[in-house]
């Protein structure tokens, strides 16, 4: 097609634009003669530029802003970089680089990307939703952003997160960048600093909540599916209250999950299907105390109860008594009036303990899993007495981002004499201790949202029940070689993470299949169909 006057336009757009690599004969037709230096030049060669020029910003959150920008100038270039180089990369544009620039969000402002949804706008959502030129959004992914990461209440700060979350589901499972919308629901924020911040771009009110909030998500959900009928919707970082309610009233009946409950779980559960390689038994023999209760504790404990049912055949009540949790209140017991719904399920007969350790000494736990956003929780006391009990103690410190840890890899390794089975949400570096190399790696839902994502998108999914993420979860655990045992790995490397996606997504929509829960045929050859649906970048 010839466009003499497109040419800056599509320059200006981040899905067509090529750069330097439009070639004599594009530049011609599309009109962009003119606008770029001679030379016609090679992806790779435009990677090469950008990587380099990247390595010249010395801070970690440099380098998200030089790669923001370059996803908002040329997807295809943004995406070769990244899944180029994903273990370099991956801790810029995700955990836990994403969480500081959330921070900044508003005050390093440039260009946004995604939807900006304000409760202002109730009553519109869906005129909003038909500015949005793609006609065919695979996946959104929708926070509200009151809990981004361990770092609280953001507001439409959190925009950062739907964008890092998508960035991977192109990068690791092949969603391709136009079939992705990230969305942050503005609903006021209830953090001071912002609220008093003359350069916060949100909503400058309290949080809405009760009856005005449900309106406004229920009218989001259904307009949304209405614009594209087959979109899954990821719901991320909302708090505590809203995330458990929203699922419950949309899991069923709507292609949706919630990545902090049942994407955290499903990673979790392979590191103990993994750790348990080591120690040898079965998940029924663990006994595991979780410092928080939130939504990554009871998303752990109910997966690791549905495992458990599933593998002994063990009513779920029965199940779920391997699991305690401790909350801001002490021990979660049976005698406590002051739980919510989804913590009761966990409140089991014992003593009350108000100090974790003293939780750990009555309960002797063979592992314990932090997701409360306590710097340093895990300290030699609770490393050590967990070590007394265990031969080898299973302590997973999952809180992101890294200054959220419950404790650092070295200090695991470290309390416990090497013998700790270890793994975190945000990424740390190889640790030498007493003459022996640990390669801790992340327990982090990373390694499962985006195949469970193109999965349940490829079969086209109505709902995603728990069978999918426990398929995730043992695909992921089979993946596990003893190679990354014997260096205190209990995943495999993110540097696979692309076969990774696209063997636990050929899991996942084999499960879907054989459940009824895809619509339409299987094809004959599934691994090779999903491979082929994948998007890699290129021009
Ligand atoms: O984003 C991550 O790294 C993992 C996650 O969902 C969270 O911590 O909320
Ligand atoms: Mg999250």
């Amino acid at each position: 097609m010839t466009c003499s006057r497109c040419g800056q336009d599509i320059l200006r757009d981040p899905l067509q634009n090529r750069g330097s690599a439009f070639t004599e004969e594009q530049r011609d037709q599309l009109g962009v003669r003119g606008f770029l230096p001679a030379r016609v030049e090679t992806l790779e060669e435009q990677a090469r530029r950008a990587v380099a020029f990247m390595r010249t910003f010395p801070m970690p959150i440099q380098r998200y802003f030089y790669l923001d920008a370059l996803h908002n100038t040329n997807e295809t270039l943004f995406f070769k970089v990244v899944c180029d180089n994903i273990e370099e990369v991956m801790p810029i544009i995700y955990t836990p680089t994403v969480g500081e620039a959330c921070q900044k969000f508003s005050h390093n402002f440039l260009q946004a990307r995604g939807l900006f949804i304000s409760v202002k706008e109730k009553g519109q959502i869906g005129k909003i939703l038909d500015n949005v030129k793609q006609d065919d959004v695979e996946v959104i992914v929708v926070t509200d952003g009151q809990r981004i990461l361990g770092l609280g209440d953001q507001g439409v700060n959190g925009m950062g997160i739907p964008v890092g979350k998508l960035a991977l589901y192109t990068a690791c499972a092949g969603v391709a960048p136009e079939k992705t919308l990230p969305v942050v629901i503005d609903v006021g924020t209830n953090n001071p600093a912002y609220l008093a911040d003359p350069l916060y771009m949100g909503l400058r009110q309290e949080r809405v909540s009760g009856a005005a909030y449900d309106e406004l998500i229920d009218e989001f959900m259904v307009a949304a599916r209405k614009r594209w009928p087959n979109v899954l919707i990821q719901f991320e970082d909302f708090g505590n209250a809203n995330a458990f309610r929203l699922l419950a009233r949309w899991k069923d009946k709507s292609l949706c999950f919630n990545d902090d409950i049942q994407g955290t779980a499903c990673v979790a559960l392979t590191g103990f299907y993994s750790a348990m390689r080591v120690t040898g038994g079965k998940l029924a023999d663990q006994r595991v105390l979780f410092l928080g209760a939130g939504e990554a504790a009871t998303g752990i404990a109910n997966l690791i109860a549905e495992a458990i049912a599933d593998e002994e055949g063990m009513p779920i009540e029965e199940a779920r008594k391997r699991c305690y949790l401790f909350d801001s209140k002490g021990l979660v017991i049976a005698q406590r009036t002051d739980l919510s719904a989804h913590k009761r399920q966990f409140a089991h007969e014992a003593q009350p303990a108000e100090s974790f350790l003293q939780a750990i000494q009555q309960l002797r736990p063979t592992a314990i899993v932090g997701v409360a956003a306590q710097q340093n929780a895990f300290n030699s006391m609770v490393i050590g007495e967990m070590s007394a009990i265990n031969e080898r103690p299973i302590v997973f410190a999952l809180s992101n981002p890294t200054s959220k840890a419950e404790c650092t890899a070295e200090m695991a390794y470290q309390f416990s004499n090497g013998r700790a089975l270890f793994a975190s949400g945000s990424p740390f570096d190889v640790v030498n201790y007493n003459g022996k190399t640990f390669v801790p790696r992340q327990g982090n839902n990373s390694y499962v949202f985006p195949a469970l994502g193109r999965a349940a998108t490829f079969v086209k999914a109505k709902t995603m029940p728990t069978g999918m993420f426990l398929a995730a979860a043992r695909k992921l655990a089979e993946l596990v070689s003893e190679e990354d045992l014997e260096r205190g790995s209990l995943y495999p490397s993110l540097s696979d993470i692309r076969p990774i996606s696209e063997a636990i997504a050929v899991a996942v929509a084999e499960y879907a299949y054989e459940k009824g829960l895809a619509c339409g045929e299987k094809p004959q050859d599934l691994p090779a169909a999903i491979k082929a649906s994948m998007y890699t970048p290129g021009y």
